[in-house]
């Protein structure tokens, strides 16, 4: 059993978040856990010493789901435990008594350590225990180490917050260094731009690779370098003009759902308003539309539960789970065979590969019938399959296998969903905080779209907000951590501050890419922490790094209509950058500015809790910690309106 994944947790939030149909608390003990991977990762099979952690007890995933899912939904899984439990023999039992009394001594024994608090026990067993087990660092000898305890990164804050305060005490890159273990914190634009962009094959994905292989296969985010190449030349072409013509008609009839469900609540409500988790809303829209578009599949998630929806809710909980715990308990398979949410997801992923494969299949079927010239030519005004599936089987030159048409599938469902529903959640939350920006945003909704159905040139016209998407994606990057692995030696650049001979590093060495941190950063925007999407229409520079940094420059984005990485010279990577960066950041932009147009022309959004209240918990996106509960309420007739009806009534009197 390998350990080194384990320092995925600490990636992933900074925490490990996938799963989207509850709120996202994250328990001390399942920080101390995050924290703890951090010092166990290693790339030697682990003594019998660590495995006296158990699974189960100390389990974040288990004890945050009993206290967060739906109540019919607890149900059904309680239902489903007690068929597993039944399901054991005598065998078995002994089988996992063996392997959880270990356990309890383990908590005994960390009670102690800690003179009564377990968190801190474990975060120092862990911490002794990991002293001679693992590798030689292989982090550079002359990079600064921030000072502090393992526990630090167990408080109450997300994790990301911590390494953030490392970061203003240590500079852009850091060393945390656990035992023998070391994790390198990037924080600089020049040495991200150098890992993304100048060096950026010397790297992989790492731990993440290792977590996402079993759900994604060979799907770009965790594949091998040579098959990344041939599947990232096949589906790039597919994202062309006329597939975001189709998509943006898609994003406006999903969101008409949305609006049409949110009418429902209100006219069911006896004052007129109703409260909704609108983070809930979201991820049913985002699910929606990444089904149309990826795969011409019909979730239908607004409006209804189904077994395919609830597998995919499965899988990307488990993905949650899996990052965030430090024993990759399920590699063992007797352990994936008699762990109830083994098995329960085993059976997600066989619902899903079975839907896949038949949308696959079908796909195939039509294509077959179809002539060259016809492919060449199609219209996809009238196609009624515009999606990503049948552009890429009806690539027939490049003729992936089923398998792989699966596994690409199945990532960009995974990579498009929540990510692009977290921008919508903290987006709504930050513009009905700022009256000004929600009244600009308004004004230019109404100028520009007022009542009609958008199109892709609406897009083009909706310069606001798309800059408070971009604004929203700043404060709230999904996901706040990028990862990799140094495949080779190498010497990273000194960047803005650091050492004038850069930083040597291992072959191995695991670096985090603190996209929080850049984005939050006080040497690279002014006033960071204040929400102002005006700041994306204006050049901004900053003389005392010597020219090392570009600094801010719309006109430097190639034209691009989202600020990217390329015009603030990659202090603002929310898609990443260079060869690996995001496939679906347009998509997910212009179904973001749809959604987010036709909502808000139609109601009107407040909290309907006070706003520590929603709370942060992270994972491969930034959660909220108890939903985003908003009241809605319809929006009195909007500007546009307003004005037609003023003349309408001036001409009448006329
Ligand atoms: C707002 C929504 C989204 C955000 C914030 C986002 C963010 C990102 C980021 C930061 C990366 C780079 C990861 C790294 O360098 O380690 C990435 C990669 C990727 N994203 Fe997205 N993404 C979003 C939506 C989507 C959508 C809608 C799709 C598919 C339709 C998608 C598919 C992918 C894929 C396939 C990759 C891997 C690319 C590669 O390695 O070649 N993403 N995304």
């Amino acid at each position: 059993m390998l350990l080194q994944r384990r320092q995925v947790a600490v990636a992933a939030g900074a925490g490990g978040s996938y799963c989207p149909a509850r709120p996202h608390s994250t328990s001390r003990t399942s920080r101390l856990l995050v924290a703890a991977a951090a010092a166990v990762t290693a790339r030697r099979p682990l003594s019998n010493g660590l495995s006296l952690v158990s699974p189960v007890a100390f389990s974040p995933s288990l004890s945050r789901l009993s206290s967060s899912c739906k109540p019919q939904q607890l149900q059904q899984r309680r239902n489903r435990r007690s068929v597993h439990t039944q399901a054991f023999d005598s065998g078995t039992a002994l089988g996992v008594a063996l392997f959880f009394t270990p356990s309890i001594l383990a908590v005994i024994y960390a009670y102690f350590k800690g003179k009564g608090n377990i968190s801190d026990g474990l975060s120092r067993m862990l911490t002794e225990f990991s002293q001679g087990y693992f590798q030689p660092d292989v982090g550079g000898k002359n990079i600064p180490v921030a000072q502090g305890e393992l526990s630090d990164l167990a408080g109450d804050e997300p994790l990301f917050k911590a390494l953030y305060q490392w970061f203003i005490e240590s500079g852009g890159v850091y060393k945390l260094e656990f035992g023998p273990k070391a994790f390198i914190v990037i924080s600089d634009p020049v040495v991200v731009r150098y890992l993304l962009k100048e060096n950026a094959f010397n790297y992989d994905k790492g731990v993440l690779a290792e977590i996402l292989e079993p759900i994604m296969g060979k799907g770009l985010i965790p594949a091998d370098l040579d098959t990344w190449r041939v599947r990232r030349r096949a589906i790039v072409p597919a994202f062309h003009k006329a597939y975001y013509e189709a998509m943006v008609a898609m994003f406006m009839r999903c969101s008409e759902r949305s609006c049409d469900k949110l009418r429902n609540a209100i006219a069911a409500s006896s004052d007129g308003s109703a409260v909704v988790n609108m983070e809930a809303e979201f991820l049913n829209l985002g699910l929606d539309i990444i089904g149309l578009g990826v795969f011409n599949y019909e979730f239908g998630s607004i409006t209804t539960e189904s077994p395919v929806i609830k597998a995919v809710y499965g899988v990307l909980k488990e993905a949650e789970h899996r990052s965030t715990f430090y024993i990759p308990y399920w590699n063992v398979p007797l352990l994936r065979a008699i762990v109830p949410r083994q098995r329960a997801f085993a059976a997600d992923i066989k619902v899903i590969n079975e839907c896949l494969d038949g949308l696959i299949l079908q796909a195939r079927a039509v294509s077959e019938q179809l002539d060259e010239e016809v492919l060449q030519n199609r219209d996809y005004s009238k196609l009624s399959d515009p999606s990503l599936l049948r552009f890429l089987v009806d690539m027939r030159g490049a003729d992936p296998d089923d398998k792989q048409l699966r596994d690409d599938l199945m990532t960009m469902l995974i990579a498009g969903h929540e990510t692009t529903a977290a921008v919508l959640t903290w987006a709504l939350f930050c513009v009905v905080q700022n009256p000004q920006v929600e009244a600009r945003l308004l004004a230019e909704i109404d100028a520009v779209i007022g009542d009609r159905d958008p199109g892709l040139e609406d897009i083009k016209a909706l310069a606001y907000t798309r800059a408070t998407l971009a604004e929203s994606l700043r404060l709230y990057p999904q996901p706040p951590l990028l990862i990799r692995r140094a495949l080779s030696e190498d010497t990273l650049p000194p960047g803005l501050n650091g050492d004038p001979n850069g930083y040597p590093i291992g072959k191995g060495a695991d670096l985090f890419i603190s996209v929080w941190n850049l984005h939050h950063s006080p040497h690279l925007w002014k006033e960071p922490e204040l929400f102002r999407p005006e700041r994306f229409e204006e050049v901004h520079t900053n003389d005392a790094f010597g020219g090392k940094w570009a600094g801010y420059q719309p006109e430097a984005g190639r034209g691009a209509l989202y600020p990217n990485e390329v015009a603030s010279d990659f202090a603002f990577i929310p898609f990443g950058g260079g060869a690996r960066k995001c496939v679906g950041d347009q998509f997910a932009l212009f179904e973001a500015t749809v959604a987010l147009a036709m909502l808000l022309r139609r109601f009107t959004f407040r909290l309907a809790v006070p706003a520590e209240q929603v709370g942060m918990a992270t994972g491969a996106t930034i959660h909220t910690a108890n939903g985003m509960m908003m009241r809605v309420t319809p929006r009195q007739a909007a500007a546009g309106q307003q004005q037609q009806q003023q003349q309408e009534a001036a001409t009448a009197t006329v």
